[in-house]
């Protein structure tokens, strides 16, 4: 299923300043003692704004925020990172933003509401099957490290996620029963029965299922939420020290993999991890138990490049399991070509991180180009690209305007392209009316910028009247109303229409 959206072509931003209403949970060291099993994760939380908190008196209801994660593109390596190879990818101005509201103590509800995706679902808390995941052999605390589903838990679930969608067709069913499942499952894992009534709502400014990584944003919206509401969190806020930053990016992004897990069966946590942690890193996750080592790459060259959406809707978890499938028929043939993948990454990651490395110089330019057209000839030869995305590729790479690789999972999706520095004007216009001719979509992105950002309490200054009187609410009917991308972009974005947005923070962890 593939939604049409514009692109908005944002810059990216960092919001150094201390937000209207700052969340500062446990020190560092409370929280490290939960990762060492000691505390349960009830740090203290602190608000610094007219919206205080005072949680001595009783347990308040947490005011309405926000947390919003990138999309993603991947430079080099989608499908061998699935086997054990090295990728590069990157975070995109496109985001998707995630409204939690909490509901009056007498309401024992929960409610998912994603309406770009048409799915609206209440659950009631109390006749979720909180026993079996509470089982001493089942039970899972934040700072677990969780590398596969649990089969009795998915099972426990498989009654609640049948009853969704029941009048949608099922194509359509299908995607919702996936998005219910791995929000329950996780949901469970984190939460108690005694957890708050609330609605999580979600708008995204990302192509669903396009290769950039739309699932894993929400993963992480939905981790970072249901951590904060847990009170596990400490942060963010920019004078958070670079080590105590990254404590909280691990915790968001192994709870983002499990939602993961459950919308994609195998996935290698790349999507996820560029999206919680921001800017562009090489990914790579050798065995499944063991965390993935990430090596941020915090000078990631500006890079020209044209984002091409072919509007072909395609499946990760397909394309996953046909190249799967490929290897288990041919397993050296296709272990090469694997090989010869993580070749590319590695040769680029070189190049990329070479100080000399000049983003606008022909020469460089051409060395990365070459490596990613020699990455699409071999996803090509693993069966994953489609005549859609071959047609950009004669189009642009044939007409020397750039090189051009599928991104993501293939299939339909995405493609990159890597412009030449030195393309005409009129050639590059010729270009863009030939696509929108032919029904691409395309985008003009920066590379890198932030990861998963906080917006607490949900209140924003918009350069409207409410700023006189502290700001304007985010409540769910305005966040509902926002028109398409721009809209909601206009009313939440964290670079708000075009500069840096007062309000959100984020988890810097550059050190
Ligand atoms: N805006 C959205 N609202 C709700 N769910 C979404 C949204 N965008 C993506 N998803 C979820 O992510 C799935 C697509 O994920 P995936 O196939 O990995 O595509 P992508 O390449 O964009 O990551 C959808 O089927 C849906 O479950
Ligand atoms: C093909 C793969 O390498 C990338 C998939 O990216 P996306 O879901 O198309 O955004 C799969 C993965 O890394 O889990």
């Amino acid at each position: 299923m593939t939604t049409q959206r514009t692109a908005n072509g944002l810059p990216n931003g960092r919001n150094g300043f201390r937000g209207e209403g700052e969340l500062e949970t446990s020190s560092s060291k409370e929280a490290d003692a939960g990762v060492n099993g000691i505390s349960n994760g009830t740090g203290t939380l602190k608000l610094n704004s007219r919206r205080k908190v005072d949680r001595k008196k009783s347990s308040p209801m947490l005011p309405a925020f926000m947390v919003s994660a990138p999309g993603k593109v991947i430079l080099c390596g989608e499908h061998g990172v699935v086997h054990g190879k090295a990728a590069i990818a990157a975070a995109i101005a496109l985001r998707s933003y995630l409204l939690v509201t909490t509901l009056s103590k007498s309401k024992r509800t929960v409610t998912l509401r994603f309406p770009d995706i048409d799915f609206n679902h209440t659950w009631n808390i109390d006749e979720l099957p909180w026993a079996t995941f509470q089982q001493p052999s089942k039970k899972k605390y934040y700072y677990d490290l969780v590398t596969e589903l649990d089969p009795d838990l998915v099972s426990a679930i498989q009654p609640l996620v049948a009853d969704v969608s029941p009048h949608k067709p099922a194509d359509i069913r299908k995607i919702h029963q996936n998005s219910a499942g791995a929000f329950l499952y996780m949901f469970l894992s984190l939460g108690s029965p005694s957890f708050p009534a609330c609605q999580y709502t979600l708008r995204s400014t990302i192509p669903i299922g396009a290769g950039l990584g739309s699932s894993a944003t929400i993963a992480v919206c939905l981790s970072a939420a249901l951590l904060l509401q847990l009170r596990t969190l400490s942060g963010p806020h920019p004078d958070q020290p670079p080590e105590e930053a990254r404590v909280q990016i691990e915790r968001i992004n192994r709870w983002a993999f499990v939602y993961e897990m459950f919308i994609h069966g195998n996935p290698s946590g790349v999507d996820n991890t560029v999206s919680t942690q921001g800017n562009a890193v090489i990914f790579q996750r050798t065995d499944y138990g063991k965390p993935p080592s990430v090596k941020p790459l915090w000078d990631f060259p500006k890079l020209p490049l044209l984002l091409v959406n072919t509007k072909v809707p395609k499946s990760t978890s397909h394309e996953v399991a046909k190249v799967g499938k490929l290897k288990k028929m041919h397993p050296v043939l296709v272990g090469s070509i694997l090989d010869a993948v993580d070749q590319v990454t590695q040769t680029a990651a070189g190049i990329l991180t070479e100080e000399s490395f000049d983003a606008e110089s022909e020469e460089c330019l051409t060395r990365v180009g070459e490596l990613m057209t020699i990455n699409h000839g071999l996803l090509v030869s693993l069966g994953v690209s489609h005549p859609r995305l071959e047609r950009v590729r004669e189009l642009v790479d044939h007409q020397g305007i750039g090189w051009t690789k599928l991104t993501g999972a293939g299939g339909g999706g995405c493609s990159i392209t890597l412009l030449r520095p030195d393309v005409p004007r009129e050639k590059l216009d010729r270009l863009e009316e030939q696509l929108d001719r032919e029904g691409y979509q395309k985008f003009r992105t920066t590379l890198g910028g932030d990861g998963v950002g906080v917006l607490w309490p949900a209140v924003l200054k918009n350069g409207m009247d409410e700023d006189d009187r502290g700001g304007m609410e985010i409540d769910l009917e305005r966040f509902l109303s926002a028109e398409g991308n721009e809209g909601v972009e206009r009313l939440v974005g964290v670079h708000g229409g075009g500069g840096e947005r007062e309000g959100w923070n984020f988890w810097r962890v550059e050190g």
